[in-house]
């Protein structure tokens, strides 16, 4: 039987390319929780949601944060890019760089994993270096359409070819290694 994961997450579009990505192999079960999110490193962001989902479930949470950091700012707004996304759009975010020559971003997608309350949640990242660029392409998935990766942007792409290279793919790689792993190691070996 497949292992099977509990993702807190309110986004449904993060929800479908982790369920795209993971399953059949594991089977990605989800709770729309809206968790409240401290401020601080992107690591300690998604070890504080990754606690308290555990502590509202009662039992073995996978959670994620995404973070969009802009080189030219010191890796701002990394982790509050959902607020400056929100409040400002993406020209916005675009007139944030006007002033720099250096365009270069990087997307950061950090998973937690709790085996329940009380335990300390296991952290897998992936990263995906890019620029932020004028909007292209359709508006469904956050900051995707001013994201450009190899001369595409993320909403250019189709999911196909953005789960083979996102930030959130390359985390992924790591947590079903890690994940399939412990599987096998408690799986009651075949008589
Ligand atoms: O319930 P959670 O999982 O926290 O979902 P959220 O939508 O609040 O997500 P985050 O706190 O991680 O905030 C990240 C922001 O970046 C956006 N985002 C996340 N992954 C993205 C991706 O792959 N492409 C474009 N935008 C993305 C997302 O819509 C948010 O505005
Ligand atoms: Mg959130």
């Amino acid at each position: 039987m497949a292992p099977s994961i509990n993702f807190v997450t309110g986004n449904a579009n993060k929800l479908r390319e982790v369920k795209t990505i993971l399953e059949p192999g594991i089977e990605v079960q989800s709770n729309p929780l809206d968790l409240e999110e401290v401020q601080g490193t992107i690591e300690e962001v998604t070890l504080s949601k990754c606690r308290r989902a555990a502590e509202s479930v009662q039992g073995p949470v996978l959670v994620e944060d995404t973070a969009l950091c802009f080189n030219a700012l010191g890796g701002l707004p990394g982790p509050y890019i959902k607020w400056f996304l929100a409040e400002t759009g993406h020209e916005g975010l675009n007139n944030l760089l006007a002033a720099y020559p250096d365009k270069s971003a990087e997307a950061v997608c950090t998973f937690g994993y709790s085996p329940g309350p009380g335990h300390e949640p296991i952290l897998f990242q992936g990263r995906c270096p890019g620029k932020i660029v004028p909007a292209r392409g359709p508006t469904h998935f956050g900051w995707d359409p001013v994201f450009e990766y190899e001369n595409q942007t993320f909403a250019e792409m189709d999911g196909a070819e953005k789960n083979k290279i996102s930030h959130r793919a390359r985390a992924l790689i790591k947590l079903r290694e890690w994940f399939e792993a412990q599987h096998a190691a408690t799986a009651v070996p075949a008589q």
